[in-house]
């Protein structure tokens, strides 16, 4: 896989994780009374964090937050965020972070490597989008795509 492949397929990954995240929103808990800029946050308050939210902010990724464009991603999030990582939180941050962060990316990007290489996809005219939550983001009616066989020499 080249350096290319590789940065492309990031930012699509990171993309689809911006505008579809599977968990929606995580907690915390704070354990002492704590300020935050203004706000004062008592001992044992539950908070929710809710991602999807940042991530749909047009303060934080502009204008165009609605569209699918991977080439935000282009140079990084710092950059897409206009320097406000937190506002991309599809696997939460600090030491409570996805302990599988690394295992499904990797995974992703085996799975589209090796599906890439044998076919190229078009999406089914009966795809209908419906992003659905129950319990994680899913398609509500599946994602119906055609593959194309791709001519390669074994
Ligand atoms: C696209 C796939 C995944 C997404 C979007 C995702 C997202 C998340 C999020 C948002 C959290 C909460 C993080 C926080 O509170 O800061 C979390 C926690 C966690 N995830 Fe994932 N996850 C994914 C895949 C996985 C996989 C494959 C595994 C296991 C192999 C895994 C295991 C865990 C565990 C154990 C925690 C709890 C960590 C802790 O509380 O210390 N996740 N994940």
């Amino acid at each position: 896989m080249t350096s290319w492949f590789g940065d492309s397929m990031s930012m699509i990954i990171n993309e689809s994780l911006r505008l579809y995240p599977p968990v929606l929103s995580f907690e915390r808990r704070a354990e002492r009374e704590v300020r935050l800029g203004k706000l004062i946050v008592p001992a044992n308050v539950e908070l929710q964090i809710p991602n999807l939210a940042f991530h749909h902010d047009a303060q934080y990724w502009g204008q165009d937050v609605d569209l699918f464009k991977p080439e935000r991603f282009s140079e990084g999030v710092a950059k897409a965020t206009k320097d406000n990582i937190v506002a991309f939180l599809p696997f939460g941050m600090g030491p409570r972070t996805c302990v599988g962060f690394n295992f499904a990316t990797i995974e992703v990007k085996i799975a589209l490597s090796m599906i890439l290489q044998r076919y190229s996809i078009t999406l089914s005219p009966t795809y209908v989008h419906s992003p659905f939550h129950f319990l994680t983001v899913r398609p509500q009616h599946g994602v119906k795509v055609i593959l194309h066989r791709l001519n390669r020499k074994e």
